[in-house]
């Protein structure tokens, strides 16, 4: 694991980090494998010996460092090669809402690729009813609301892009909780345009279309998001810092960005976090929201990202607030859920103040 943690520096950054402890969150931009805990994983690599990922939390360390971009998708891999069941997709959904609990998450949008299980030999059906029993579960008992993306794995070509959109489409199989439809994995050398026809199909399906684009790639990958694929938000969008234009069109069009900053160092997408782009983001008025992506691969978590933030954007407790609610307000909640979260963020904010 790369350390991209935030420098602990006195009193105010404690303090800081007490208060982003306790308010109240959503989460736009989390992958399903990508959060599997340290614990999870030797878990399930001990559980799965022919796999070479390593069953000791210890040198998971290690394992989850990256040199690159492909290095990092390689390792995701071995490690969707440890979800072999629906019991392991089960087990997976629960245990992630669970961590995300812990940091006072409401609400999530987590990212699934079922084209990668049900090709491992995992039925569609027994795939949809673990993640929705998980979900109803972990609702229940923890009070977190999470809902689905099923994103295509774009280097996997188009029987992925098939698969997936089948699976989120068909009304026998789609379960309840999906929102949204995405596309992940490599951008170079896998074009967008060459999706429209799948996006089509799941925007027709009331699907909300949410791709990844700009992360390892140039502003033109986010426009072709914006013109081909539709794109209501942007997963990363990494080098729109790149594209004054297309910074005036995201601001104008209130499009979010979904920014992961410690993902983008870890996978070497940006080289420090001082020359992350997400400052230019905010001064030219776009709906910033702020994101974990795959939280133990990269070291971090959703709270760490939130200090983050207050560091590279300058943020109080009232900016952090804003910088909450930012993900609120682009989330694919109804209008009262929004209301509901946006006002206990307010509230948590108020009583710490005055404190
Ligand atoms: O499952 C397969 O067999 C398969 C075959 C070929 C290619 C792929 C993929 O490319 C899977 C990529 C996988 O990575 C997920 N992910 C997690 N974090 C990120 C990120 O920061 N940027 C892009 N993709 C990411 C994504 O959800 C895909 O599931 C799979
Ligand atoms: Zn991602």
């Amino acid at each position: 694991m790369t350390d991209t943690s935030v420098p602990a520096v006195g009193t105010a950054d404690r303090d800081l980090r007490a208060f982003i402890a306790g308010l109240p969150k959503a989460e736009l931009h989390v992958h399903h494998v990508g959060s599997a805990s340290p614990r999870i994983v030797s878990e399930l690599a001990a559980r799965h010996p022919d796999s070479k990922v390593p069953a000791d939390p210890e040198a998971l360390v290690d394992y989850f460092t990256f040199t690159d971009f492909a290095h990092f998708i390689e390792v995701y891999l071995s490690v969707v090669d440890l979800i072999r069941t629906p019991e392991d997709v089960r087990l997976l959904t629960y245990e992630v809402a669970r961590d995300m609990a812990r940091q006072q998450v409401r609400y999530a949008e987590l990212t699934l690729t079922p084209f990668s299980s049900t090709r491992r030999g995992i039925d569609a059906r027994a795939f949809m009813e673990a993640i929705e029993d998980a979900r109803k579960s972990a609702e229940a008992e923890f009070g977190t609301v999470l809902r689905w993306c099923f994103d295509i794995p774009g280097e996997a070509g188009l029987e992925a892009a098939e698969e997936t959109t089948r699976l989120a489409t068909d009304d026998r199989i789609r379960p309840e909780g999906l929102v949204s439809f995405g596309l992940g994995g490599p951008e170079i050398g896998v074009p967008r345009p060459q999706f429209k026809p799948y996006f089509d199909r799941a925007v027709a399906a009331g699907l909300r279309s949410v791709p990844h684009a700009g992360e390892t790639t140039g502003p033109e990958t986010v426009w072709d998001a914006l013109t081909e694929l539709r794109a209501e938000r942007i997963g990363h969008g990494t080098s729109s810092a790149r594209d004054p234009k297309l910074l005036a069109h995201l601001a104008e069009h209130r499009i979010p960005l979904e920014v992961c900053p410690t993902s983008n160092i870890a996978t070497r997408a940006v080289r420090t976090l001082e020359e992350h782009p997400i400052k230019e983001f905010a001064r030219a008025g776009v709906l910033v929201t702020v994101n974990s992506d795959d939280p133990p691969m990269f070291g971090t978590d959703l709270n760490n990202e939130y200090a983050v933030a207050a560091r590279l954007l300058e943020l109080d407790e009232q900016g952090l607030a804003g910088l909450a609610k930012n993900a609120v307000e682009a989330s694919f909640l109804d209008a009262a859920g929004k209301a509901r979260i946006a006002e206990e963020i307010d509230a948590y904010t108020a009583a710490w103040l005055t404190h």
